[in-house]
This record gives C-alpha cells, sequence and structure tokens, in this order.
C-alpha cells in the first residue's frame, strides 16, 4: 500500500470544519441560481464569452473490467511491440438497437433528513423543463460563462493544487487505481493527502432517508461531505496530475491534460520545455496520454502533468499491477483545460467509491440500491437533489431485495465500474426490474475544496449542454440527479468502449471500419456544430462503440455553446487532437476545430496512435502549431481516406470544410450503413409502469422537453414514483439507436466500392504493427503533405476570429461541398465504379447536396433506405434545431445568431 495511503487524513478534520460550511453556501446558491432561472436569470456572465463548458482535470476511468481480448495484450507493449491484434468479429445482425435515449432528472422534493447531515446539496440540475423555460436564448451561454469564469478564476488560483504539481505521488496513485480492481480509486492525486470513506458495509443499514421509490434502506454510515474514515488516503488529484490511472481504455490521458490558456508555465517541467511560439499560456499539465485508462487523451483544461508523451505501452493499464509511473503519453487522459482546474474535488474523480471497490474486489459485481434514473422534477425548482440513500454505499444491495415492490422498475442498480474520469466514477447501472442498463457516472462533490463549487457548476454545464442533445451519434444523456454528497449523471450506456479501447485491444481499424466510423463521428459533429456547439475534445477515447458497430460521441466536458460573435479561443482539448489556431490561439472559437480533430482522430483509428505520436506532448503540440508538416498519412489507406485526412488536416481552419460537407465526401459518404436502420423509428413503448412523462407530469420541463427533441427519436416517458413523502417522475426517453450509422456492420453491406465490399480492407487490422502510425514519422517539412485547396467561399464574418459565420448551421469557408456533386468526390475512388453512376444531387434541409449511387436500390435497399432514414433524422435535428434556435425561449441562440 502507497506511504500516502497510510497517511491518511491529516486534514480531515479541517476539511470537515469547512465542509458544512460550503455546502450551505453551494446550497444557497444553487438554490438562488435555479430561482434564477425560473425567474428568467440573466447570469451575469453573459458578458463572457470564455470558453466554457467544462473544464476538466486529468482523469483516468478505469475501463470496463471485463475479460477481454485486451488481457491477452502484454500491457507493457508498445503499440508497436504489440503482436497482432485479433481480427475482429463481424458485428452480429441483431434487431435495430433501441436504446433510451429520453432525459429525465430525478429530483426528490424531500431533503435528505439524514441526522447529523448537511441539507441535501441542491444542484442546479439542467432539465429540458428548465431549459425550454428560459426565456432568453443565451442564458445557457451564460451559464457556460459563468462556468468558464470560475474555471479561469481558478487557474489563476494560488492554490498550489492549481498548479498541478503532481508529485510522484500521482504515478503511485495510478497504479493503485489500476491495480487495485477494487480498491478505492481514487483519481486525485495531490501532494494532500485526504482520507475517503470507507468501504461501505454491504449489511443493510437502516436509513432514515426514503426513497422515492421506498426504498429506505439506506446506510447511517453514509455521511457525503463529512464522514471520511481515516484509512484511505488518496493523493489529491491535482490539475496537474494526469489521470495515470488511465486504462488501456482511455488512450489519451494525455499529456497535457491540465493546459490551459490561463495557466501559465509554472513548472519546472514546462520552464524546461517552453516552446515560445506556443501559447502555452498557464501551467499546464500533462497527464499522459494513454495511461490513463479513463479516455486515455490527453485533453487539456485542468491538468497537465508532465507526461507528454505518447505512451507506447499502454496496454490495459487497469490490468496492470505495476504502478505505472506517470505516463506521459497521449493517452486518453491528457486533455488540458483552460483552466488548471480539476474539476470535482480531486477527491471527485478519484475517490474511490468503497462499495464498488469492494465490489471490484471480490469481483462480485454486486449492485446496491440506487436511487431512481432520470427523474423529472415535478417542482418548480429546475435544482434537484435526492433524497434517495440509495446510492448509499451501505445500502445492502442484495438483487432480491424486496423494499419498495411499488416501483420495480425504477430502481437502478449500480453495477461493475466502466472507468474513471475527471469528474468521478462511470457504472454500469441496471434496472432489474426492467432490465435497462444505463450508464451511471457518479461525482463525489465535496466542500473542502475551493474548486469543488467551481467544479460542480463545470459539470452542471456539461449537463445542461447534454440535456440538449439528441442524436444516434451521441451519447444520451438520460438525466441526473444529486444525493447527499454525490451526483448521480445517467447517460446512455455503450457497453463497446472508446475507439481507443478498441484499438488498444485490437490493433487498427481496418478502412471500412474507419469509414464507417468516421460517418458516424462525422454526423454527431454535423448535429453538433448545427447547434452551433464545438465538441472539442474529439479523439478515440471520447468516441464510444456499442456492440452493433454504432458510434456515440461522449465526454462534453469541454464542449462549448459558441454564442458570441466573437468567442475567445480557449486552450482546451488534447495536444494530440489539437488544431493549430487552438495551440496558437489564433483564431476564435471555431467548429473547425472538430473537424482537426476528426482527422487526427482518422489517423488514430488507421494507427493506433494519434498524429505526432512520437513526440512529447510539448514538442508535438509545437509541432502542430509552429510548423507546415502534418502528419504522416498511412500507405495503407486508399486515397479517399487520404484525402479525407488531408482536408480536416488544413491548418487554416478557414480551408476546412464544414461537418456536413465532409458527409459527402466519399470516403464516408458510402461507408456501410447500418443494418438496421428503420426498427424503432416508430416510438417505443414506454417500459412497463411507466407513462408518458409529458401527459403524466404536466411540468412544464416534461414540456419544455417535447419541444426541445424530436419527438420523433424518442419517447419521453416518466414514471411517477411515489414513495412515502418523496415523489419523483420519471422522465425516461427512448430512443432509437440510429439508423444514422452506418457501421451495423461494417463488414457487411458495404456500399463502398467493390473492391472494399464485404472485407477489411488490407488488413490494417491484423498488425497494429504495420502501420505505423506514430511510428510513422512526421517526414516532410512544411508542406509535407500538401493541401488541397478546393473551391472556397470564404465569408469572414467579424468577431469570430476571422471564422466564417456558419451559414445554415455550417460555416461557409471551406469546400464548398454544397455546390453539386463536387467533381472531387466523383468517381475519385480507384476503381468505384459507383462513383462514376452517381445520381443528380438533391438538396436537402442542411443546403447540401447528396450524391446517391444511381443503382443503390437494388445494390442494395435496405441500405439505402438507411441511409435515407439517416438523413432525414439528420435534417429533422436541423429542423428541430432551427427550430429551438428560433423560439424565444429557446436556451440556445439562434444559429443565426451564432458565432
Ligand atoms: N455512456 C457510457 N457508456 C459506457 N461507458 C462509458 C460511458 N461514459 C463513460 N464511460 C466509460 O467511463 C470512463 C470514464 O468516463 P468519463 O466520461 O467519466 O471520463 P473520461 O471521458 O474518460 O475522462 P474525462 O471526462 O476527464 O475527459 C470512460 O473511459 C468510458 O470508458
Amino acid at each position: 500500500m502507497p506511504s500516502w495511503w497510510g497517511k491518511s487524513s491529516s486534514k480531515e478534520a479541517k476539511k470537515k470544519a469547512g465542509k458544512e460550511s460550503f455546502i450551505d453556501s453551494l446550497h444557497r446558491k444553487f438554490k438562488f441560481s435555479s430561482e434564477s432561472r425560473v425567474n428568467g436569470r440573466s447570469g451575469g456572465s453573459q458578458g463572457h464569452c470564455n470558453d466554457t463548458i467544462s473544464e476538466k482535470g486529468c482523469q483516468s476511468p478505469v475501463e470496463s473490467r471485463s475479460p477481454s481480448p485486451s488481457k491477452n495484450v502484454s500491457r507493457c507493449q508498445s503499440f508497436a511491440e504489440r503482436t497482432n491484434a485479433q481480427p475482429l468479429p463481424l458485428p452480429s445482425l441483431h434487431p435495430a438497437h433501441v436504446g433510451r435515449t429520453d432525459s429525465g432528472i430525478s429530483i426528490s422534493t424531500k431533503p435528505r433528513s439524514e441526522k447529523g447531515s448537511k441539507p441535501l446539496l441542491f444542484l442546479p440540475l439542467p432539465m429540458p423543463g428548465c431549459i425550454g423555460s428560459r426565456s432568453n436564448p443565451t442564458e445557457l451561454d451564460g451559464d457556460m460563462v459563468t462556468a468558464s469564469v470560475f474555471s479561469e478564476s481558478s487557474v489563476d488560483s494560488d492554490d498550489p493544487a492549481d498548479s498541478c504539481h503532481r508529485s510522484p505521488q500521482a504515478t503511485d496513485y495510478d497504479n493503485g487505481n489500476r491495480t487495485a480492481a477494487g480498491s478505492p480509486s481514487s483519481s486525485m492525486l495531490k501532494d494532500q493527502i485526504f482520507t475517503v470513506a470507507p468501504i461501505k458495509s454491504r449489511e443493510p443499514k437502516k436509513s432514515a432517508i426514503s426513497f422515492s421509490n421506498n426504498i429506505s434502506p439506506t446506510s447511517p454510515k453514509r455521511r457525503p461531505l463529512r464522514s471520511h474514515v481515516p484509512n484511505l488516503q488518496v493523493p489529491y488529484h491535482g490539475a496537474f496530475c494526469s489521470a495515470p490511472d488511465s486504462s488501456k481504455s482511455s488512450p489519451s490521458r494525455s499529456p497535457m491534460r491540465a493546459f490551459g490558456n490561463e495557466q501559465v508555465v509554472n513548472t519546472a517541467f514546462w520552464a524546461a520545455k517552453t516552446y515560445t511560439d506556443v501559447t502555452l499560456v498557464g501551467s499546464g499539465h500533462c497527464s499522459s496520454p494513454g495511461s490513463g485508462h479513463n479516455s486515455g487523451h490527453n485533453s487539456m483544461g485542468g491538468d497537465m502533468s508532465g507526461q507528454l508523451f505518447w505512451q507506447q505501452s499502454r496496454g490495459s493499464p487497469e490490468y496492470s499491477p505495476v504502478p505505472s509511473p506517470r505516463m506521459t503519453s497521449p493517452g486518453p487522459g491528457s486533455r488540458i483545460h483552460s483552466g488548471a482546474v480539476t474539476p470535482i474535488h480531486p477527491r471527485a474523480g478519484g475517490t474511490p467509491n468503497e462499495t464498488q471497490t469492494s465490489w471490484a474486489d471480490d469481483g462480485k459485481q454486486q449492485s446496491h440500491r440506487l436511487p431512481l434514473p432520470p427523474v423529472t422534477i415535478s417542482n418548480a425548482s429546475p435544482f434537484s437533489h435526492s433524497n434517495s440513500a440509495a446510492t448509499s454505499p451501505s445500502v445492502p444491495r442484495s438483487p432480491g431485495r424486496a423494499e419498495n415492490p411499488a416501483s420495480p422498475g425504477s430502481r437502478w442498480k449500480k453495477g461493475k465500474l466502466l472507468g474513471r474520469g475527471t469528474f468521478g466514477h462511470v457504472y454500469v447501472g441496471f434496472n432489474s426490474e426492467s432490465g435497462e442498463m444505463c450508464a451511471m457516472k457518479e461525482v463525489t462533490l465535496f466542500s473542502d475544496d475551493a474548486k469543488s463549487k467551481e467544479s460542480a457548476k463545470q459539470l452542471m454545464q456539461e449537463i445542461t449542454l447534454l440535456s440538449r442533445l439528441r442524436h444516434p451519434n451521441i451519447v444520451q444523456y438520460y438525466g441526473s440527479e444529486s444525493v447527499g454528497d454525490r451526483l448521480y449523471i445517467y447517460l446512455e450506456y455503450v457497453s463497446g468502449g472508446s475507439i481507443y479501447k478498441l484499438l488498444q485491444e485490437y490493433g487498427q481499424f481496418g478502412e471500412l471500419a474507419i469509414r464507417s466510423y468516421t460517418q458516424q463521428i462525422l454526423s454527431g459533429l454535423a448535429y453538433l456544430h448545427a447547434k452551433n456547439t464545438v465538441h472539442r475534445d474529439i479523439k478515440g477515447a471520447n468516441i464510444l462503440v456499442d456492440p452493433n458497430g454504432r458510434v456515440k460521441l461522449a465526454d462534453f466536458g469541454m464542449a462549448k455553446h459558441i454564442t458570441g460573435q466573437s468567442c475567445p479561443l480557449s486552450f482546451k482539448g488534447s495536444p494530440y487532437w489539437m488544431a493549430p489556431e487552438v495551440i496558437k490561439n489564433s483564431s476564435g472559437c471555431n467548429l473547425a476545430v472538430d473537424i482537426w480533430s476528426l482527422g487526427c482522430t482518422v489517423l488514430e483509428m488507421a494507427t493506433t496512435k494519434p498524429p505526432w505520436s512520437q513526440y512529447e506532448g510539448v514538442a508535438a503540440m509545437f509541432k502542430i502549431g509552429n510548423s507546415r508538416e502534418l502528419p504522416a498519412i498511412p500507405d495503407h489507406l486508399l486515397d479517399d481516406g487520404k484525402d479525407f485526412i488531408r482536408q480536416c488536416l488544413q491548418r487554416n481552419p478557414l480551408h476546412r470544410p464544414t461537418a456536413a460537407q465532409l458527409l459527402e465526401h466519399p470516403f464516408v459518404k458510402y461507408a456501410a450503413p447500418l443494418e438496421r436502420p428503420i426498427l424503432g423509428l416508430e416510438p417505443s413503448d414506454p417500459p412497463s409502469g411507466i407513462t408518458n412523462g409529458v401527459k403524466a407530469l404536466g411540468i412544464g420541463q416534461a414540456r419544455n422537453f417535447s419541444n426541445l427533441d424530436s419527438d420523433r427519436l424518442a419517447i419521453h416517458s416518466s414514471r411517477v414514483s411515489k414513495t412515502n413523502n418523496h415523489t419523483s417522475e420519471i422522465h425516461i426517453p427512448r430512443n432509437i439507436s440510429c439508423p444514422v450509422s452506418p457501421i451495423g456492420s461494417p463488414l457487411l453491406h458495404s456500399r463502398s466500392p467493390p473492391h472494399l465490399n464485404g472485407r477489411m480492407s488490407p488488413s490494417p487490422i491484423s498488425s497494429p504493427r504495420t502501420t505505423s502510425g506514430s511510428s510513422t514519422p512526421l517526414t516532410g517539412g512544411s508542406g509535407a503533405i500538401p493541401f488541397i485547396h478546393m473551391k472556397q467561399s470564404i465569408n469572414l464574418q467579424e468577431g469570430f476570429g476571422g471564422i466564417s459565420k456558419p451559414m445554415n448551421g455550417f460555416y461557409v469557408n471551406g469546400p464548398s461541398y454544397h455546390d453539386s456533386c463536387p467533381d472531387m468526390f466523383r468517381g475519385k475512388q480507384p476503381g468505384s465504379h459507383i462513383f462514376s453512376e452517381l445520381m443528380p444531387c438533391e438538396n436537402d434541409v442542411l443546403g447540401k447536396q447528396f450524391v446517391r449511387p444511381a443503382h443503390a436500390e437494388q445494390y442494395d435497399g435496405q441500405s439505402v433506405l438507411a441511409d435515407r432514414v439517416s438523413r432525414q433524422l439528420l435534417k429533422d435535428h436541423v429542423k428541430m434545431n432551427l427550430s429551438l434556435d428560433l423560439s424565444p425561449n429557446s436556451p440556445l441562440p439562434s444559429r443565426t445568431n451564432g458565432v
């Protein structure tokens, strides 16, 4: 056991004292905020147009521990050294996957009454209703701004912790996380040690807290913000430390996870690696990119440890018993946040879930009662807290419990740990009554950390943004609720893991898979961008894949809704996937940054590593931001693929095509469609016991929610669970997983060129070594990879850093694929006769023109249908967006006003 573990909480007592006051103040603030919103909040933050949404510190989620082939891979093997990956089995064809997508928020009207505990923390849970009720379209932004302000302020914090000087402890810590399957995996490292709640007893504890579902077996022990047993000491996970614990899942715990514009290079590390040309404001700390098992990205934004190398040997950290020192690789967890702020209190993300830990240890994966999943608030307050004690680790986890038989389907039980993130842990949530699953992100809020408040706000922002998104290629947000000192966020469960994880386990993808995944990512981005929202952290670790090959964009912690005309470009993202303009801070917020990152992700899929991974973080950033070099593109990719990457990696953001435009690129346009596109289009019946939320609830949230999202995509169901004095209205949207995704089985029904049909392309997959991803050094100096200058319609817009203002949701500066079937896409693919038989383009709602194979239907009727459905969905989304944006009450500004 690490020495720091035994140190326990020397600061415990001191922190405890401040918790109460913190909670109270936070509570008051949220409450205040809530009221403000209800009354048409204005948020003084509107004046700010900072990056906002959320800034995460480094985190290192632990990937699923389920047995996987990856186990066969030596953890110490480097990507390059790894033996050939196992061929991916063909996805099985199943009925359309229907996934719940509705969002709901659970709320408990009854405050927690646990003796000795503080009043429940009223977290401002974003809700459809609340959102819809906003009269000012910029409110959302205001929230973000507010968050950003916090974030920035945090960056300037004098708190040593801010500087993220993650010490070697990080390593230990990381190791501990990874190695301790069930051990308290705190993800926070810091020079300060704190104690975490001891593992809860599995014995049922009688709780004074009543559950909405009538479950009241909570544990008296549960003392959210105060009772930490000094038997576990978890190093603070400061901004500087990357989440070393990242396991294979997230590749990128990145080298610079905590980088921020505002950050000051104040660490020795940075001092020694200062590149004058790189605008590294603030002390960026990088987490090791591939180290963490979280997402393994090197996202910047909160903490940046000095590990800026793409970790070549990130096997499956989680399996690795050996404490891994800090990772320097651009893994999943290396994100740089503009504010070196570690979102939630260090402990939040890293605090091991006692219960979970114990479960993991014993491998039983027992689950215990959890508060009701997505529940719609039935009262006027947009903020909710749950009085459910179900989340208490001490709650009996017996699946067969008979408590609350009245509302069987409303209980979610926390299952196995999927991973750790900056904000907390993610578990599988299972409703034993309905058989449904979800991903539960558990975040522990601490009051003893100055940044907790800020972190909470950031998290709220992410939730707020996510709650407004509904697309088959975006992880659906179901709802959230706070229970005591913990916040639970319910998300669509995507069991396949991230692209990063798949790459780690199976090696590089074949071209068909890449095409399919890329097409889906683009679909999600097109939708997102149509809402003037930029993800800012696109990379393999943040893209999840379900068993059917459907891709879902995840982790919107750094996403930002672009609203003003001018928005400073925050230094956020993951170094290796970061666009030049972000590094150079030369342009304003731009949707095009995602396109650049997409290009990097395509390379990542083709090589298992992001471009420039052979360089350490800072050096890579220097390359990206100051040289004209572009990463080498694997030869095994066909011309379309190479061209696609080049299009994305144009240094001038104005030259990059928009997501919508890229959907017309032959590389993705003919990607294999999903097998089951139609199933589920019609609203599915809500689960047993669940009634239509809108009708049943008749509350603002429900109404607004229905307005916010497409009815065609989801059914808003709710369940009213009345228990004792607690009434919860569950709003469980169900949606269909989507037809947009082309890949039901990338290997099947492909509409790609004949030579690719039905087969993976020449084996990229078989041997990760064969391709050189990062092994491909950057050859060439500037201009090694020629830019392709296509017809452009540059339309500089004032106030947006020179970036063109989106037109119909898309910036119109880049290559105009709108123009009738661009020649560049015609017959471009070698040997593809399909491309030469294109039907006349037809306009779609996006103003784009799609091209279809003349004999597509006879070629593959189902595929065509799927394609149409997918496009229709995209149109619907756009329409929906337009409708939403134009609504005076919409929290999102009209696109025409955006950017
Ligand atoms: N909806 C989901 N379905 C399945 N697994 C998920 C889901 N969301 C997250 N995970 C898993 O949980 C892990 C932690 O996710 P989380 O979003 O908290 O952190 P992260 O994305 O890895 O890091 P960060 O948020 O700091 O960038 C991820 O690595 C991912 O494997």
